[in-house]
């Protein structure tokens, strides 16, 4: 199916840009703790920040300029860490904001690591695999010195997958003069990647929304849902609220979207997704309007697709009882406080979406270790540390009055700030 020229977006455009919102946050956060100027300041502003141009020689023998950038956006528990997008829509900003919420993300998982992100302007459906590869490989290239194992591991976000990270991890390994598999996570399994990994974001976002559930009093089996976004994350969230029992009413990605009040059978589109390479046309639903699927009447709403796409303006019309981000950055902060009035609880990306990274950091410790733990350790031991981040964060909120997300930046911000601290006076 031919990719639209203008995706399908839910709403008529962002109110605000991702680095608005991230900062907006951070602000909420910083006056919660009191922080001073500078303090505010520092954590408000990427430690480091590489844009490259990357020349690509596409299959026809043209040459084509792509932009590439790389955003260090703290280092102080860690080395930055954080995924790789290929997509369209890249700019420096909406990579600087999503390094931000990485930072926030691994803190609040108390990951021993900062936060990055990368991207590339590009929309990968138009390229090849073997442009993607050469692509891949120069940027990569030019990325060498501030890349490693305790510098910055990138990972799979948008537009990439482990194939992506196999090509990362072999031409840094070729340039260092060895292989280096902890220079990347989300690598396939036989080349040191994690057992779960693939996996891990929609597990980590449906034991968020299982935990939500249960604070709401909620019974999954019989409960409804809509999921934006059918890729990484998105289809496996449909899959595994499929299986926890609760009807997956409606389903988008960028070509549109379908709906089945019934509830729609999840594998059976899974293989229609296989064959087509989109939800349109599936024919266990009807076709429905990909802008209006957070208006469908339901019990939870996942984004799993872009940034910004709970506005002010369509959070009025969201049915459901509960958001949860699978996305980074869907809901802005005008739309969080429409839906706070609204009683819509929303579960924060940091906190839901925070599996892929736990278990990629599960990925790197196996690496370093050379000892592999089996898909039930993983997932036990995902388990585990979502449980426990869901347990601190709605207790800081209701010991605080807080959102959730204020709660979850809150908590990330400040074990963060202390970090700075104890590493001295003159880091
Ligand atoms: N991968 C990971 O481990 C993690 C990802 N995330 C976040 O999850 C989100 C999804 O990432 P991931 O699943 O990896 O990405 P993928 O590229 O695998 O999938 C993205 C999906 O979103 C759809 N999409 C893109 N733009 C739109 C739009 N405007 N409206 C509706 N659907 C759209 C795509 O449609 P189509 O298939 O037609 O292209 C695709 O189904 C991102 O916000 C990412 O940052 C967060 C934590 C970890
Ligand atoms: O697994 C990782 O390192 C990061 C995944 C990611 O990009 C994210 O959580 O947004």
């Amino acid at each position: 199916m031919t990719r639209p020229t203008t995706p399908v977006a839910d709403t008529d455009g962002p109110a605000s840009s991702p680095l608005d919102d991230a900062k907006a946050q951070l602000a909420d956060a910083v006056e919660f703790l009191n922080l001073d100027a500078g303090t505010h300041q520092m954590l408000a502003t990427p430690r480091k920040e590489v844009t490259v141009s990357v020349p690509l020689r596409r299959d026809d023998g043209s040459m084509e300029l792509c932009l590439g950038h790389r955003v260090q956006h703290n280092i102080s528990r860690g080395p930055a860490k954080g995924g790789i997008r290929y997509s369209g829509s890249v700019n420096l900003d909406e990579v600087r904001a999503l390094a931000m919420w990485m930072t926030w993300k691994c803190a609040l998982l108390d990951l021993p690591y900062g936060g990055a992100k990368g991207g590339v302007a590009i929309t990968p459906e138009n390229y090849s695999e073997r442009e993607l590869e050469r692509l891949t490989r120069r940027y990569t290239s030019e990325l060498i010195p501030i890349l490693g194992p305790g510098k910055d591991v990138p990972a799979p976000d948008m537009g990439t997958n482990e194939q992506t990270m196999a090509w990362i991890m072999d031409t840094y390994s070729v340039s260092i003069g060895y292989t280096v598999p902890g220079v990347v996570t989300g690598k396939p399994v036989d080349l040191g990647g994690s057992q779960g990994r693939a996996a891990a974001t929609s597990r980590g976002v449906v034991y968020s929304v299982l935990n939500a559930m249960e604070a709401l009093d909620l019974d999954p089996v019989g409960s409804s849902a809509v999921v934006q976004g059918f890729g990484k994350v998105g289809r496996g969230t449909a899959r595994f609220l499929h299986d926890a029992g609760v009807k997956v009413l409606a389903v988008s990605d960028v070509h549109g979207a379908v709906r089945n009040d019934a509830g729609i059978d999840v594998p059976a589109l899974e293989s229609h997704v296989d064959a087509e390479g989109t939800v349109v046309g599936f024919p266990g639903a009807d076709p429905t309007q990909a802008g209006e699927i957070f208006s469908v009447p339901c019990d939870v709403a996942v984004p799993a697709a872009v940034e910004g796409v709970i506005t002010a303006e369509t959070a009025p019309s969201v049915q459901a009882r509960l958001v949860v981000e699978a996305a980074n950055g869907p809901t802005t902060p005008a739309a969080d406080a429409v839906l706070a009035d609204r009683d819509v609880l929303v579960v924060p990306d940091i906190l839901a979406n925070g599996g892929g990274v736990v278990v990629s950091y599960f990925e790197w410790v196996q690496g370093n270790q050379a000892y592999w733990w089996t898909e039930e350790e993983v997932n036990d031991r995902l388990r585990t540390r979502m449980n426990k981040a869901w347990a601190e964060v709605t207790t800081f909120a209701r010991d605080h009055d807080l959102s959730l997300r204020t709660a979850a930046t809150t908590m990330a911000v400040k074990r963060v700030a202390e970090a700075h601290d104890s590493r001295g006076l003159y880091p």
